[in-house]
């Protein structure tokens, strides 16, 4: 039993390492919270409750933010619209000043099993002093601590330390409201929007309005105004991104922005990838945006491996996925079912599935043992081996090990957001949502629960559109700080949030791809998946010879000319609901390549995809899926039928070969 905080004490500060206050409810002043703040946790205490249904305790871990702000127009005495808000204890509530928290813990789903993060907002008020000024200054000291605290709990893997402390940093926001079902922005605005605002994270939108859009915003981007670069869409939004900054001149540089993903669109792949990165259960549609949201407002950044995809006419740069067959012709075909969502491969596969084809090609790939330091690996284990999805933690010790590897924020950009166009809610706003009784009383969080880590715990999601008013606070001391959470600039709250549309960039054209492979040097006999030898220049692939010409004696060739399906994985995951390479992470300097010979029986393949949804396909015991591990590859069909998919868009007939180039780019991840 919780032992009853002492009522008479006075003076709220430290005790020890712990920071103490009491304080009261926003909406009933007779209710009054015991707060402690210690390194990872805010523990919120009723005063004379009954001790067993009063304590709350919310890890700092799940904290994006914490604002302090005012009394506005005296509203703390908004008596008539809330008869219990001053509740005779005296104070009044002209003087007052508040904190809020915004805490994303995984509570238990209301109507099915599992937990996914959910939004839990603490509001205290400062019991008043006669001087407001005074209580402003006590919540803000308490929001500071709270966002200090917070940004010290930094998710360790194998005992590193992926970023420190809070900096202030900048996204743009590219946003494709055509993207899945079309609801990409009314995503935005209900779920993120809020999020990055509690997070103090500012953020330009700029909304696609066609086809290679965002490759061209980002091909002549200013990056040194941006911290990241979101997208807000599918998958295909991303590949243009990613090949719009490697069209630039600076593509060196311009490849290291990190990149962000919040799922809005039918598969949503990376998103996928990207929550399971972070070991987080399972989510899907909302839920996924939520946690995407989540780990972007924390910021931290992990290296990503970028596949270079040389085509006769071009070459492409892809972070997902390579496909020939079933799998790409099942994409395309479901596209007409788009508004559907998600549902629509598992549609297109049973469409497909009712007529099976086989698609003759020959296929070749540099093995992973290839390498002359890499321990060689019997082919037999690796054929039918899974990868763990705890495996990949070991396998990748040094994510985004170096804090300087981290997402580095830059100083505030100077244009400001147009006032017109800010979604910025003012301090009125506020006040009316308090007045409408959308500002949440703590009341519920904390009788309702024991401890935050008890799933059984159901609380409703609010939504805030409150901006942080508390001053700066002291600049972070570390000069090297990597992540994006709290903005502290002197313009806070003017400047939170700047929404706008660009279509500047409408005829900007292409600047030229990259090199075509006849500039490509000979293979290198013993390859290795070290950088790009040329310090300047276009990026060349050093483990590939030129298209046409034989590949050496490293490689191996598939005997088996005859193919249900070749799929290369760079992620984990094929769409939120396919985990198509459990064993993947974003940096593992891997092509994961799965390939199913002809003469696989519906059955079997019907099976092979189910399986894939838990990531079992490899343990479901069909023979014509074999699995491997390469550096690079090469397609070449050799009948018409078949597309090729490069990240879900559609590159044409072959042939093509790839390889991958370890942590050129730079992903937020978790
Ligand atoms: N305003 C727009 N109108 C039409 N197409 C657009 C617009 N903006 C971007 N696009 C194009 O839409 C294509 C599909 O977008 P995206 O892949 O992001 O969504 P999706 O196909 O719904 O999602 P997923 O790839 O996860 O299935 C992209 O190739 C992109 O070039």
């Amino acid at each position: 039993m919780e032992k009853e905080p002492d009522s008479s004490r006075q003076q709220n500060g430290w005790v020890g390492a712990a920071l103490h206050g009491e304080f009261s409810d926003p909406l009933d002043h007779r209710l009054r919270y015991s707060v402690s703040l210690t390194e990872s946790a805010l523990t919120v205490q009723m005063i004379s409750s009954q001790p067993a249904r009063s304590k709350a305790v919310f890890l700092l871990a799940d904290c994006v933010g914490c604002h302090a702000y005012p009394e506005r127009d005296g509203d703390g005495g908004n008596v008539a619209a809330d008869p219990g808000r001053d509740g005779g204890n005296g104070d009044g509530g002209d003087a007052g000043a508040y904190f809020a928290v915004y805490f994303y813990p995984f509570r238990g789903r209301w109507m099915s099993g599992g937990s996914a993060r959910q939004k839990v907002e603490q509001v205290f008020r400062v019991v008043p002093l006669p001087d407001p000024a005074a209580n402003l200054r006590e919540a803000q000291r308490w929001a500071r601590a709270i966002r200090d605290a917070a940004a010290k709990q930094i998710p360790r893997r194998n005992g590193v330390v992926y970023a420190q402390v809070p900096r202030p940093c900048r996204l743009m926001v590219l946003l494709n409201p055509q993207s899945g079902r079309g609801q990409a922005m009314q995503l935005f605005t209900a779920h993120v929007q809020n999020m990055l605002i509690e997070a103090g994270v500012p953020y330009t939108l700029v909304i696609t309005d066609r086809r290679n859009h965002a490759r061209e915003v980002v091909r002549k981007a200013d990056l040194r105004q941006w911290d990241a670069l979101v997208i807000m869409s599918g998958d295909g939004l991303l590949f243009e991104v990613i090949n719009g900054l490697m069209e630039r001149e600076d593509w060196r540089e311009a490849v290291r922005t990190p990149l962000g993903i919040l799922p809005g669109g039918s598969g949503n792949a990376l998103a996928a990838s990207v929550h399971h990165y972070s070991q987080a259960p399972p989510a899907w549609g909302e839920e996924l945006l939520l946690s995407c949201g989540f780990l972007l407002c924390k910021g931290l950044v992990s290296p990503l491996d970028l596949v270079s995809v040389q085509l006769p006419s071009r070459r492409l740069f892809s972070f997902l996925s390579l496909a020939w067959g079933f799998v790409a012709d099942v994409d395309l075909d479901s596209e007409r079912y788009r508004t559907v969502g998600a549902v629509r491969f598992l549609l297109g596969t049973l469409l497909r599935l009712a007529s099976l084809r086989v698609y003759r090609g020959r296929l070749a790939f540099l093995p992973l043992e290839a390498e002359p330091e890499a321990p060689p690996t019997p082919r037999t284990a690796r054929r039918w081996a899974r990868a763990r999805p705890t495996d990949h933690a070991q396998e990748r010790p040094s994510f985004c090990s170096n804090p300087a590897s981290a997402l580095r924020c830059g100083s505030a950009p100077s244009a400001s957001p147009s006032p017109s166009a800010s979604p910025s809610p003012s301090p009125n706003n506020n006040r009316s949502e308090r007045r409408r009784g959308r500002v949440p009383s703590n009341r519920n969080a904390v009788t309702a629960e024991t401890d935050q880590t008890d799933n059984r715990t159901r609380t409703r999601t609010e939504t805030r559109t409150d901006p942080p008013s508390d001053p700066p606070s002291d600049p972070p001391s570390d000069p090297h700080d990597d992540t994006l959470t709290d903005q502290k600039t002197n313009n806070q709250t003017d400047n939170q949030t700047n929404q706008q549309t660009d279509h500047q960039n409408q005829n900007h054209t292409h600047a030229p791809p990259g090199p075509s492979p006849a500039s490509n040097p000979a293979p290198n006999p013993n390859p290795s998946p070290a950088p790009d030898p040329a310090p300047r220049g276009p990026l060349l692939d050093p483990l590939l010879p030129p298209l046409g010409q034989p590949l050496p004696d490293s490689w191996r060739r598939v005997e088996q000319q005859d193919f249900v399906l070749v799929l290369a994985m760079f992620q984990s995951h094929l769409s939120e609901e396919l985990w198509a390479a459990p064993g993947a992470a974003p940096d593992d300097g891997l092509i994961h390549l799965f390939y199913v010979g002809a003469g696989v029986s519906r059955a079997a393949l019907l099976r092979l995809f189910l399986a894939m949804e838990r990531g079992a396909h490899l343990e479901c015991g069909v023979p014509h899926l074999v699995y491997e591990r390469v550096r690079a590859l090469r397609l070449e069909p050799l009948s018409p039928q078949g597309t090729i998919t490069v990240d879900g868009e559609l590159v044409g007939p072959g042939p093509l070969q790839a390889q991958v180039h370890p942590g050129l780019a730079r992903l937020v991840c978790g």
